[in-house]
Parts: C-alpha cells; structure tokens; sequence
C-alpha cells in the first residue's frame, strides 16, 4: 500500500515538475521566437523603405534627365537655363542640374558657370546606364556631400539624407552603401566594419553580435542593423503578454495532476485502480456437514491482495464498493476466480458447492445470474454447486429481490438468506421469499452456552427453519460445545473457526480431501436440491 502511495506520489511530484516547467518553458521560447522574428521584421522594413526611398530618387532622376535631352536648347541660354530650373522645381529628390560640355560644369539651373567645375568620374553606373559620383561637396555650400547622377551631358545633385529620412528605433542603425560597401549615408553610426562585410552578403541573418537586414536595388545596398543586446527590450514585451499564460497554464496543470493524485490516492481511487488490476483473490471457508464432519462445500470470502502482497479484510472495502458500485466488477472477478481455483474439483464432486455474497445491488438486478450462467457453462460446472448468499441489505426493493431469487432458483441454484436473525425483517416477511437455505449469523452462535437475553433467540430460529423446510447452516462455529448443540438440533452445517479459517485455494482443496478421508462417503445426502 505505501509503494503504491509513493509511486502516486513520486509520479504526482515528476508530473507536476513537468507541467509547471514545461508551459512556462514554451512561453519562454515562444517569447523569445516572437521577439527575434518582430526585430528581424523591424530590420527589413527598414532596410526595405530606405531601398525603395533610393531606387525612386533614382527612377525620377533618370526621368528628368532623359526630358532634358530633348527638344535641344542653345546650351546655357536662358530659356535652356529655365527649363533646367523647371526640372529642379518639379523633382523633389534633385536639389541641382547642371549641363556639361567637355567635362567641365558650363552652367546649372540656378545660372551660367565659369567652367572651372570638372565633372568627377563615377563610382559606378547603374545597369540603366546612370553614372553615380557617391561623394560631391556642391561649390555653394559647405554642407554636407551630396550624390550626383549623370546621364549624357547632363548631371543631377541629390542630397542622399533623403534615402535614410525614415523614424528608427534607437536601436537601429541603418546604413545605404554601394556594393563594395562604401557608405553613402547612415543613420544612428552603424558599424563600418560590418556594413563592408554585409556589401556581399545574403539578405537577412544574424552576426555574432548584431541582427542585420540587407536590401538591395540599382546598384545600392541598404543595410539595417541591431546589436543582439538589444532583443531584450523586445524581449520583455513579448514575455509581459505570454508568460502568465504559462504560469496559468502551468497552474492548471499542476490543479489537475493535485487532483487526479488525490483521487488516485483516495480509498475509493485505490479500489478503482485495484479493480482495474484484478487484486481480487477468494479464500474459502469450508462448509461441514455436522453429522458426519464431511466437507459440503464452502464460502468464497474475497481478500484484496494489494501489489506489496498484504491482503485487506473485505469488511474493510466492501461497504466502499457496495457504495460505489465497484462490487460487481469484484463479484465478477470472484466467480473467475472460483472457476479458475476449483472448477476441476467442482466436475469431480457434483456434490460439492461454493457460496458466493451476493451485493445489494445484484440480488436487486439480476445481473448477475446471466454473468453466472455463462460462466459455468464454459466452465461445466452446475447451477446448483453455487450456493447464493444475500443479506437483508438486498430486501429494500423486495419486488425485485424476490423476482430474482425466484429466476436464481429456476436456474438451479441454491438460495441462501445470509446473517439471519441481525436484520428488522420478521420471519414472516422473509416467509414469502424464494430461500432453500437460512444462514444464522455468528452473535447467536457465539450465545449458545451462554446465559444472555437473545441465547433463547437461536433455537427458536433453529425451529423457525425446520418449519419452513429450510436447510440450516451455523456460521461462526467456534466451539465443541456450539457443534455439539447444533448437532442436537439437527442443525445441517456448520462453518466456522473451528472446522477450519477461511484457506486459500490450495489449502482448501487438501482440507476437503483430508475431510473426506474422514468422513468416508456419507455426505452424498446433504444435496440440497432446489424446490
Ligand atoms: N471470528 C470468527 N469469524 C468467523 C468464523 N467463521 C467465519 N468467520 C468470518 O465471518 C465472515 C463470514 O462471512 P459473511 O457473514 O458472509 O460476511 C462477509 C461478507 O458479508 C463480506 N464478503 C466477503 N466476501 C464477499 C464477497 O465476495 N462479496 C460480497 N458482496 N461480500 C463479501 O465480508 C464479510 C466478512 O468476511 P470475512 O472477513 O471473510 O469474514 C467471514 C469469515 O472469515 C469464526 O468461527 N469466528
């Protein structure tokens, strides 16, 4: 009983450590997934819009370049100059155009040049042939470089603070450079190093210390970056939201595995598992037949054989049983067991019986007289070698309980009442019930020789019995005196402590051998046949 309790236990303990780690562990990684997958999204969107914010800067640059070409205008004169200023003003990404003739600046749209301004070689051409100078200082300002696009003669500035004009996270660093992985412009310092690393790289992933997003269009590269550091932020959001549904979860996991261990370990749990695992096992109680000391048959008393081999008196589970209904799964289980112990003895002997507690509730149903008979059929053993006890606990519906006792003895069986004389019910009552037999219960055996109020009780019973033609057994025999007594009165049988306890299978059959070596052949007369 205490392993089974400690593996309950110890299982109950491993269960509940799994459920509460377990869901807590998975919101923990579900955050963790959750968080590295948003930043990964915030890093494409960015390196996204900043390549889309360069390649358009790009497209119209090349449309207004191309518009320029034609029709032709007397180069520098001042319609050629206002049109120049008109592209200027309709293109927002183009801050400048300039017309150049022998590489050197002639004039922009703000006006004719002195033509010392040198047109600066391209870094490099896009496919759709612009050639891009990456850093100019502009002559009027000392701002900050700027980008210039050039296409036949003519050449665009473009201020490239544009392609990274984007709100960022604090912790993200954006960076637009060429594919050699020269810096155009950047946002928030993003490491150099790892920008010229990126240039050539595929387009997403992870460094050993930052998170990048790589986007590329027309020869331009936007690379957003994040150091790894920085996921806890996220991190911390993502596990506000789902590590309370762990922590619930592992909650009602935890409820349900204290639950399901306290129903295990309750009594009635135990029965449940204990029927469930066929611990049921029958001692019998020899019957003697008084007159001759023969061995009639006996009474199956179930035991429970709990796993650590110690065996539990059934008056100590059998109310919990009748209660729960779990008593006819264990009859069941001793009507298998009779037949598994002692079926072969039963073929041999026509005349030997087993008498089997009937529960309340089949004495009640019936049921159990159809689980009877196929069983012994198969097992060829006859009705009337099984002997049924019940008790007044299966008289409240006493419609019932007579109509089966009657169908119990058409099909052969013997009917006894068991405990007589403990219950309210007055012989009258039980006078119209089907019964061969009258069981009398122990405390008025234990009277005989004794000078109590209810010792005048027995053999008043005892005549009560032989009136109505009933067979007579005496339970709880303890004594010479008692057997001497019942003898006297022409008591049939006898059972009890001193013919013999209740003995396993084994001992039972060497008992009823030994009984009839005794006895010689003379019980073939206690044959009780049913009326
Ligand atoms: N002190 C003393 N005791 C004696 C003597 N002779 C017999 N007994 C005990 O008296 C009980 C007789 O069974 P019961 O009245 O049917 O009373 C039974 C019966 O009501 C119930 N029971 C036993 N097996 C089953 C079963 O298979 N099904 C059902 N429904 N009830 C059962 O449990 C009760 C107790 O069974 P057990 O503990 O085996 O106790 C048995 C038996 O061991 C004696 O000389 N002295």
């Amino acid at each position: 009983m205490e392993l089974r309790r400690s593996r309950v236990i110890a299982a109950a303990i491993v269960l509940g450590l799994l459920g509460a780690i377990m869901p807590i562990a998975a919101m923990a990684y579900i955050s963790w997934a959750v968080a590295v997958g948003r930043q990964q999204n915030d890093l494409e969107r960015v390196a996204n819009l900043a390549i889309r914010r360069a390649s358009k800067t790009f497209d119209d640059a090349r449309i207004a370049l191309d518009s320029l070409a034609y029709p032709r205008l007397p180069p520098c004169s001042p319609q050629h100059i206002a049109r120049m200023r008109v592209v200027t003003f309709n293109t927002e990404s183009i801050g400048e155009v300039g017309y150049f003739e022998n590489g050197l600046l002639k004039c922009t749209s703000w006006g004719s040049e002195a033509g010392y301004v040198r047109r600066l070689p391209a870094d490099y051409v896009t496919s759709d042939g612009l050639e891009v100078s990456m850093r100019v200082q502009p002559s009027v300002s000392t701002g900050n470089p700027v980008m210039a696009l050039h296409y036949g003669a003519y050449g665009v500035l473009i201020n490239p603070a544009r392609f990274v004009d984007i709100m960022l996270d604090e912790n993200i660093s954006l960076a637009l450079a060429n594919q050699q992985g020269a810096l155009i412009n950047e946002v928030n310092a993003p490491d150099p190093d790892l920008v010229r690393s990126l240039a050539g790289e595929p387009q997403k992933g992870i460094t050993s210390a930052s998170r990048y997003a790589v986007a590329r269009s027309k020869g331009l590269i936007a690379i957003a970056t994040t150091p790894r550091s920085s996921l806890a932020a996220k991190l911390r959001q993502e596990q506000i939201l789902l590590l309370p549904i762990g922590a619930f979860m592992a909650a009602f996991i935890i409820g349900i595995v204290v639950w399901l261990s306290r129903k295990r370990l309750s009594p009635l749990g135990e029965l449940a598992i204990a029927v469930r695992n066929r611990e049921f096992i029958v001692h019998y109680q020899p019957i003697v037949e008084l007159a001759s000391g023969a061995c009639v048959g006996a009474e199956a008393l179930v035991r429970w054989r709990r796993p650590d081999g110690s065996l539990v008196r059934p008056d100590l589970f059998i109310p919990l049983a009748e209660e729960s209904g779990l008593i006819m799964p264990i009859t069941d289980q001793v009507i298998e067991a009779i037949i598994a112990d002692l079926a072969a003895l039963l073929r041999m002997d026509r005349n030997l019986h087993i008498a089997i507690n009937l529960c309340a509730g089949d004495v009640t149903s019936g049921r159990i007289l159809d689980v009877l008979q196929d069983r012994l059929s198969g097992a060829r053993i006859e009705a009337a070698q099984i002997w049924l006890e019940a008790t007044e606990r299966g008289f409240i519906d006493i419609d019932a309980a007579r109509a089966t006792l009657i169908q119990a003895r058409e099909r052969g069986h013997m009917v006894v009442i068991d405990d007589f004389g403990t219950g309210y019910s007055s012989l009258q009552y039980l006078e119209g019930l089907p019964m061969d037999a009258l069981k009398i219960d122990k405390s008025f055996i234990d009277t005989i020789g004794r000078d109590s109020a209810t010792s005048s009780v027995t053999p008043h019973i005892i005549e009560m019995a032989k009136t109505l033609d009933l067979r007579i057994v005496a339970e709880g025999v303890e004594t010479e005196e008692q057997a001497e007594y019942l003898r006297e009165r022409d008591v049939h049988f006898g059972q009890g402590w001193l013919f013999s306890k209740p003995l396993p299978a084994g001992e039972f059959i060497r008992y009823y051998q030994n009984a009839k070596t005794r006895a010689g052949s003379g019980w073939g007369n206690v044959r009780v046949v049913a009326a």
